[in-house]
């Protein structure tokens, strides 16, 4: 039976586990051990034990175990690389590595250092944590899955079918770059704005924010256009971008956006996985992009009173 290995026992890892276990042999890795007996609460509101092995990282590196045939990460998009480090010394160079973070960040920068085959996934399933033994599976949605480069098409399309089978649909897709800087875009939109105003994603809509919406979508819009990425359907450039924005607000109306969901924990946001790679971007084609980097400041500001 192969084995699946998720680094990052959060709301992904753990809504990946249970789904695949009845399929693979799964453990999840964490900086701690959990409990293995788990409870996945379905969409419908069902709640469903399972038991998952858990491991700690250093009890693992002890172990010797034998390897994993994929490790996804399941960190957030910063603590990606410092997890991949912690159980790097037991992977054949060429295991495959299934990253699951939202943003831009963690994905370039793994896939040009692992030697073996890196997949990118992208989801629109939601999950979040009710403690060390129970997830909820808020939301379901579609998964793509493919790699930077496109050299692994076979591989992406098997754990698509693996997935799929397991009740998570997944499609591989030669195009998760741009799908990546896509959701990228609606996040960059989004999440800072409602994470400082402590407001649910649907209250964009108001007076009060959508100018700001607006403006933050032009420095977007015009910074992917120089990188080549474009909306994913209907109108084209800026009104493209824009369009796309209105409609996940509309459909996630009633969402606390997951940065303020961090912000309101006092965990680190994702403000560098998002906002990072567009401000980096911007410098590069020598575009202002003050909105973003202001957004970025405040969020930064707010991180650095409650984390130190
Ligand atoms: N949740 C969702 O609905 C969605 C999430 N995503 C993306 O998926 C990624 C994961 O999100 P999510 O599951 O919500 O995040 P969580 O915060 O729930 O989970 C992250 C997990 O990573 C663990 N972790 C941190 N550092 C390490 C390390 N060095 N070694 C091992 N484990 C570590 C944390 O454990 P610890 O307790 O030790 O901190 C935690 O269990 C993010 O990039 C997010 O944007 C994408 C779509 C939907
Ligand atoms: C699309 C959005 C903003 C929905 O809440 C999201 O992906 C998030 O919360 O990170």
């Amino acid at each position: 039976m192969t084995t699946h290995w998720m680094l990052g026992p959060g709301a992904i890892g753990r809504l990946l586990a249970h789904s695949l276990a009845p399929f693979v042999e799964v453990a999840v890795i964490g900086r701690r051990e959990l409990p293995t007996r788990q409870v996945l609460t379905t969409p419908e509101g069902e709640a469903r034990d399972q038991y998952l092995t858990s491991l700690a990282a250093k009890q693992l590196v002890a172990n010797a175990p034998k390897p994993p045939a994929f490790v996804h990460i399941t960190t957030k998009a910063m603590a990606a690389e410092a997890a991949l480090s912690s159980i790097a010394s037991l992977l054949p160079p060429s295991t495959p590595l299934v990253l699951w973070q939202n943003g831009f960040y963690a994905q370039p920068r793994i896939t040009q250092t692992w030697p073996g085959p890196v997949l990118c996934a992208t989801t629109t399933q939601g999950a979040y944590l009710t403690g060390d033994d129970g997830v909820v599976h808020a939301g379901r949605g579609p998964t793509f899955i493919g790699d930077l480069d496109n050299q692994h098409p076979g591989l992406a399309e098997f754990l698509a079918a693996l997935l799929s089978e397991a009740g998570f649909p997944a499609t591989a897709v030669g195009d998760i770059r741009s799908r990546l800087w896509q959701k990228l875009a609606v996040n960059a939109v989004i999440n800072p704005l409602v994470a400082l105003h402590g407001v649910r994603n649907g209250e964009l809509r108001g007076d009060a924010y959508s100018g700001r919406v607006v403006a933050v979508v032009k420095e977007v819009a015009a910074i992917l256009a120089k990188e080549g990425v474009v909306p994913p359907s209907g109108s084209e450039g800026e009104a493209g971008w824009l369009a796309l924005v209105w409609q996940v607000v509309e459909n996630t109306a009633n969402n606390k956006a997951s940065m303020l969901q961090d912000m309101e924990a006092k965990r680190p946001t994702e403000r560098g996985a998002i906002l990072g790679p567009l401000i980096e971007r911007a410098e590069r084609h020598g575009l202002e992009c003050e909105v973003l980097k202001g957004l970025n400041a405040e969020i930064e500001a707010l991180e650095n009173s409650y984390l130190s």
